[in-house]
């Protein structure tokens, strides 16, 4: 038998054919589906008068457009309303199973999809949306997609890929307390670059990846498209299979079994070959702050924002001197002087339930800054919220000054009611800091939970790891 790596046994397990120009087709076994990138799919199959090829592999959720606030009043925006309006009436003609607005079972579609047991190992999972990545946390093959390819995926259960190289990135060692899966991953795109996974499927691996759970095996995953790969995955083992015992789409009784059986070799070979291999210290990662606008523009808490005259590449100069006026802020100043106008806690990236205990642990019987305007706490899932109210999570927000929200996307990406004025420095635990992501003119920096818990008290960036 030959020797292969994680994403080559799952690219082997789904190819249907291979074409001598390197395009293939492969089989899609989950289709998950949210509002934004459906409408002109699910147009075109009706124009084409085709059906889904498979219903039972599509799993719909309404995310990006919808209020995570006084939800009985529907839905203030017109164009939110209609993009949200327009997946129900979908999902009803085709017979697609949806989490609606009021489902208890809603939320951001990459919280949803793993909540349910819906993304399971050796799956390929597409989605309309790029941070489909999450998925691979689980030893599947998961990556966004286009609105053509959706609606080529709902008619023929098929796309035409082409195979990525191999690259592993290996964190070694453990992690030091309070370091969390956000700042590995922040610390991988520092090292690496946003184009740094271009042309590449990543397996990440070593101890320090090993060691965490499914949420933060779910955080890293997320942000491989950050470092310019379309997929990311990780090994399964126990802390896999562990988590998605009994979850309502898990294989049940002996099909439980034999999944479990055939899981277990969802791992790379001892030798299998990488075309490139980054390795990463854990005990050398701090916690990670951005200061510009790309998720590469990242340094320690404790260090100062990178001065461009430093840097000799004449490329990267004039993008950091752009970033720096966008950002509104000075080379050399001390990241811990950056005041915080509002604070996120949220998204895909880190709206889970462990995320959100991390966050109300970092308050520590604190209250929200005075200087900071509004501080939100948005979980991923109306199942997340139900678990972190009965854990009694919500109280230790509202006490500190944070509002508690409904799930969805809300301030990560300015399409719902929740964004930041001009000039506004915000704390968010997302997964992109462009110009203009969280509201025109905004300006994000991204970090872990416990780090924009943290700095909602203090109004300003804190060494959470300092004594
Ligand atoms: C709206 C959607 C297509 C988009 C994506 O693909 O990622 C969004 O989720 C984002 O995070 O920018
Ligand atoms: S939470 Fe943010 S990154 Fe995730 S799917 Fe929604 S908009 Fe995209």
């Amino acid at each position: 038998m030959s020797v292969k790596t994680l994403y080559d046994k799952l690219w082997d397990q789904h190819v249907i054919r291979s074409e001598q120009d390197g395009t293939a087709l492969i089989y899609i076994d989950r289709h998950l589906v949210h509002e934004v990138t459906s409408p002109q799919a699910f147009e075109g199959l009706r124009l084409a008068g085709r059906i889904p090829y498979r219903l039972n592999s599509i799993l719909a959720t309404p995310d990006h457009n919808v209020p995570t606030s006084h939800r009985e009043q529907g839905i203030a925006d017109p164009i939110s309303r209609l993009q949200v309006e327009t997946l129900d009436q979908n999902c009803a003609q085709f017979g697609i199973t949806e989490f609606g607005l009021n489902d208890l079972r809603q939320g951001i579609v990459h919280v949803v999809g793993p909540e349910q047991g819906a993304t399971l190992p050796g799956m390929t999972v597409v989605c309309g949306d790029s941070h489909t990545s999450t998925h691979g946390a689980f030893g599947a093959l998961a990556f966004g997609i286009g609105t053509s390819e959706v609606e080529h995926v709902m008619a023929t259960q098929c796309l035409i890929q082409r195979k990525s190289k191999n690259m592993l990135v290996k964190v070694e060692g453990h992690v030091n307390p309070g370091i969390t899966a956000k700042d590995i991953v922040l610390a991988i795109i520092g090292e690496i670059g946003t184009a740094g996974g271009t042309g590449y499927a990543i397996e990440f691996a070593g101890e320090a990846i090993q060691a965490l759970s499914m949420e933060g095996r779910m955080t890293v995953c997320n942000m491989t498209i950050e470092a310019g790969a379309r997929a990311g995955m990780i090994a399964v083992d126990d802390t896999t299979i562990n988590y998605l015992k009994d979850r309502p789409f898990a294989p049940k009784g002996e099909n439980w079994d034999k999944a479990v059986a055939a899981w277990r070799d969802l791992h790379s070979d001892a030798d299998a070959h990488f075309d490139k291999v980054v390795v990463l210290e854990a005990n050398q990662i701090k916690p990670q702050v951005t200061w510009g606008t790309s998720p590469e523009m990242v340094v320690p808490v404790d260090a100062n924002i990178p001065d461009p005259t430093a840097e000799s590449d004449a490329v990267k100069r004039n993008g950091m001197l752009k970033a720096l006026k966008y950002m509104g802020l000075n080379a050399n100043q001390p990241v811990q002087e950056i005041r915080l106008d509002r604070v996120f806690i949220g998204s895909c990236t880190n709206s889970r339930i462990e995320d959100l205990r991390e966050a109300a642990a970092a308050i520590k019987g604190g209250k929200v800054s005075a200087t900071v305007k509004q501080a939100m706490v948005v979980p991923g899932s109306g199942l997340v919220k139900q678990q972190a109210e009965q854990e009694g999570l919500d109280k230790i927000f509202v006490e500190a000054g944070f509002e508690w929200r409904d799930p969805g996307c809300s301030m990560c990406l300015a399409m719902n009611a929740d964004r930041l004025e001009a000039g506004e420095h915000c704390a968010s635990t997302s997964n992109r800091n462009f110009e203009g992501r969280q509201g025109q003119g905004g300006r994000t920096h991204l970090v872990s939970p416990a780090m924009a818990a943290a700095a909602a008290i203090a109004g300003h960036f804190v060494d959470i790891t300092a004594h």
